[in-house]
């Protein structure tokens, strides 16, 4: 779809996907241990070595009894603890007291909670009778022996580890992190900490763009704050084009007179694509360096954020050889209006809400591309469709929820 006053402009699922067969995945892979394997992607896919749970054990804290005896004063002849199994076999009338997560005693097929039970003694009355199988979890109900648990191209989240943990599993095979060069490009910055001179901003972009690459476990190569001279530049793009997988540049992609980014990486490297039908975030651009993919990102803040979201994201996921999945979607209604030309895919910053079980998405107010406050308590993009024009409240708007990975 040609795009209305900038046709040369590409959209931003195309562009997605030129860059998506564009990269390779990094195929080097090395054991690592558990503690460090957050965020890391398989190497190949995890079998389960056992049954979870590995044997019948306890749901509640109660009695271990035969379901068909329960309508009986029955018998305590034991114990099963959790971690201190009951040895013999339970007979007919018997009881066994047991404990959450303890082994289920041979001859028992149901656990009464112990809120159920009247005790006097050794001499247990069961008030209400379970169902046979009743709060017994079963060898192998949440995972069976030789179950693959974690496919292969699969980043591990927290809850994931635990998961690893469970299995017995001290380390496992990923794909080496990526290496990612980052560096802003402009005579207008000047690095927090330092006094502001005439006419400067702070470098606020690549301090943004790292900690979002820090979430993403990659290894990042800071390559700091070059100023608007080509031959700086293209020192700092020849390192990275030979160290990084990845380069990540912020500003000087555009068409101003010290705009240099783009035509070095024609120089040096192969201009795959510029310019996107994205707002904001245009001038992006894409191609490669050396032995690296070059993503151009925009100097304006937002539009480097959003862009590095958006759309290098995705590609680094793939490239660290994650399988790509596209981002969750959602459909709300406008809780506000929304100002937009037709021409570019806007992803404007936005609170999601459910109002009284209806998802509605409110704007965070002025959307200019150096808003960056556009993100405080932000958590979606209302993303409005390029041909899109001005959207009035309660109409139907796509959403892509984040959460603090980006803000
Ligand atoms: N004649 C045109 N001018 C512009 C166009 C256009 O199509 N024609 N596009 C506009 C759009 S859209 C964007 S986005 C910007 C992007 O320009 P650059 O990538 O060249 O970015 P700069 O000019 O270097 O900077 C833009 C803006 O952002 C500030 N900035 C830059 N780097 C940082 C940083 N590291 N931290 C914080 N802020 C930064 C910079 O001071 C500028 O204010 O071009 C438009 N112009
Ligand atoms: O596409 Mo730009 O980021 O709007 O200023």
């Amino acid at each position: 779809m040609a795009c209305c006053d900038e046709p040369q402009l590409i959209p931003v699922q195309d562009a997605i996907a030129r860059m998506q067969v564009a990269v390779q995945a990094v195929t080097d892979t090395e054991t690592v241990p558990l503690p460090e394997l957050l965020d890391r992607v398989t190497a190949e896919p995890v079998h389960a070595g056992f049954n979870v749970p590995g044997y019948d054990n306890s749901a509640m804290d109660g009695y271990a009894l035969r379901a068909q005896d329960a309508g009986q004063v029955l018998t305590l002849v034991g114990q099963s603890l959790a971690g201190h199994h009951f040895d013999g076999e339970l007979n007919a009338g018997q009881c066994v007291r047991i404990t959450t997560g303890a082994t289920i005693p041979a001859g028992a097929d149901a656990v009464v909670m112990q809120e159920n039970t009247e005790v006097d003694g050794d001499s247990i009355r069961v008030m209400k009778a379970p169902a046979a199988g009743e709060n017994i979890r079963r060898a192998g109900e949440d995972i069976t022996q030789g179950q693959e648990v974690f496919p292969s191209c699969y980043r591990f989240g927290p809850v994931d580890i635990a998961l690893l943990a469970s299995l017995g599993l001290a380390e496992a095979s990923v794909k080496r992190r990526l290496k990612v060069a980052v560096l802003s490009t402009g005579d207008e910055l000047t690095p927090p900490g330092q006094p502001l001179k005439d006419g400067h901003i702070y470098d606020s972009n690549r301090y943004g763009l790292i900690a979002i690459l820090q979430r993403l476990n990659v290894e990042v190569l800071d390559l700091g704050l070059i100023p608007d001279q080509p031959d700086q530049i293209r020192a700092a793009f020849e390192r990275a084009g030979a160290e990084a997988d990845a380069i990540i540049s912020s500003g000087g992609v555009s068409v101003g007179d010290a705009d240099y980014v783009k035509d070095i990486l024609g120089e040096l490297g192969e201009i795959g694509f510029w310019k996107v039908a994205i707002k904001p975030g245009k001038p992006f651009a894409f191609g490669h360096l050396g032995k690296a993919v070059f993503f151009g990102l925009p100097g304006n803040p937002v539009s480097s954020m959003v862009t590095l979201h958006q759309l290098a994201l995705p590609i680094l996921r793939t490239m660290a050889g994650e399988a790509p999945e596209p981002p969750l979607q959602l459909t709300a209604k406008a809780a506000s209006g929304y100002k937009k030309r037709p021409g570019r895919q806007d992803f404007q910053r936005a609170t999601l809400r459910c109002v009284d079980g209806e998802n509605q998405i409110d704007s965070n107010g002025a959307q200019g591309s150096g808003v960056l406050t556009s993100f405080l308590g932000a958590n979606a993009y209302a993303v409005l469709e390029a041909e899109r024009g001005k959207v009035e409240t309660g109409e139907s708007v796509t959403v892509i929820p984040f959460d603090r990975f980006i803000t």
